[in-house]
């Protein structure tokens, strides 16, 4: 499976934010270094920024640059002018939203996409299809589509409105299995009920050929299957990081987070200044002498960092060994005075723990 990263285009559209082009280039740039094999960087019709950006990513990536479009002529040729590698052409295939969001019937939206996929292929661009709210769409539908889009290279499967757990996911991609090569099927996920990371993650199960990641999770409402769990979650679970460099991942995403002015909520998953900090007693004393005793990775492996804090909540036997590594007596006594300590001065990370502990009982 692959990754395109949405976050330019999704992290845009969140209500309030308004990314400047070099915002989003250097936020494409560190995307790039990262090694994600497309980035959606923007939708050219919504104005002349995201024409700007994307022509500038698209000359100097090695990802794919990808400029979103609605099946219309004017949404095509906007990104055509933009020089995107790939245009995404979307639409609406569910009932609910052909009839509200489109006022038009599934056989005309069809026809509109044949007009917009063959003006991509004649403007030299590469089309992929996004069939919007398609979680919420018969499945004869689907199948409908792949057949007629049987020569665009990749279809994307959006749950539109993220409505779907990884067991409905799952069970609704080993139905289209039967018939579809999953390979050339994408997912574009939304977070509503929290599912998204686990539901990329059972789109990869499945056998889907690419999903859709946003850092951060920024996007539409609940957001996107973040980039950084997707990725972490699957080299925990299957060896697998999706062709991004993993060691790179915590950095590049701060920088990513750093150049559009977005913020991360201190106990978010894997990027949080507070996720991989460690006080209590019972934890610290083990991980003193195994890390991995309470942590599911090592920070290390993505860039990020691991930091154990000993104070009010450190146990004797962290204790015993802080002073053990100054070389100070491990008695009750010592150790129950060098406790009132920490508490006292804590929180300290191990090397000014180990130095108090040097300082005043070695
Ligand atoms: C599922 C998604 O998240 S898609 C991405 C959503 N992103 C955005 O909307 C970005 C911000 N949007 C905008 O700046 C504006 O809405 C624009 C520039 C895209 C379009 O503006 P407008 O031309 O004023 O159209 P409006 O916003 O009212 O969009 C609705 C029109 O698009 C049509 N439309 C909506 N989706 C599609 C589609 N996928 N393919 C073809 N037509 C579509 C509707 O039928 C409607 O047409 P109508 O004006 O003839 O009734
Ligand atoms: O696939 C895309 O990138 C556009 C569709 C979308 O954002 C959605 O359906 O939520």
């Amino acid at each position: 499976m692959y990754l395109a990263d949405v976050t330019l285009r999704e992290g845009d559209q969140m209500p309030g934010r308004e990314y400047a082009a070099e915002a989003k280039v250097r936020a494409g740039r560190a995307l790039d270094r990262l090694g994600v094999d497309a980035i959606q960087a923007g939708f050219p019709v919504t104005g002349e920024k995201d024409v700007q950006v994307i022509g500038e990513l698209a000359a100097e990536c090695e990802a794919d640059v990808v400029a979103l479009a609605r099946a219309v002529s004017g949404d095509v040729d906007a990104a055509l002018d933009a020089e995107a590698d790939v245009i995404e052409v979307f639409g609406p295939v569910s009932d609910l939203q052909l009839e509200y969001a489109l006022g038009t019937s599934r056989g005309s939206m069809f026809e509109q996409f044949d007009a917009a996929i063959d003006r991509v292929r004649d403007g030299g661009a590469t089309p992929h299809l996004t069939l919007v709210d398609a979680f919420r769409t018969e499945r004869e539908h689907l199948l409908e589509a792949f057949d007629r889009y049987a020569d665009v290279p990749m279809i994307t499967l959006a749950d539109t409105v993220g409505a779907r757990t990884p067991a409905s996911l799952r069970g609704d991609l080993d139905a289209l299995a039967a018939d579809v090569d999953l390979s050339r099927a994408g997912v574009h996920l939304h977070d509503d009920l929290g599912c998204a990371t686990a539901n990329a993650l059972a789109a990869h199960e499945a056998g889907v050929g690419k999903a859709d990641v946003s850092v951060a999770s920024l996007g539409e409402r609940a957001g996107n299957p973040a980039l950084e769990e997707v990725v972490v979650a699957g080299v925990v679970e299957h060896g697998e990081s999706f062709g991004v460099t993993a060691s790179e991942l915590v950095p590049a995403c701060r920088e990513v987070l750093d150049a559009l002015g977005e913020s991360i909520p201190p106990r978010k998953a894997i990027l949080g200044s507070e996720v991989t900090e460690h006080e209590s007693g019972i934890h610290t004393a083990a991980m003193l002498r195994e890390p991995r005793a309470f942590e599911p990775f090592d920070p290390g492996d993505f860039g990020g960092e691991r930091r154990l804090v000993f104070g009010a909540g450190t146990g004797r036997s962290g204790a015993r060994q802080l002073l053990g590594r100054a070389g100070a007596p491990t008695d009750d006594e010592t150790v129950a005075v060098y406790l009132d300590r920490l508490a006292a001065e804590g929180p300290l990370d191990t090397e000014e723990a180990v130095e108090l502990a040097r300082r005043e009982f070695a």
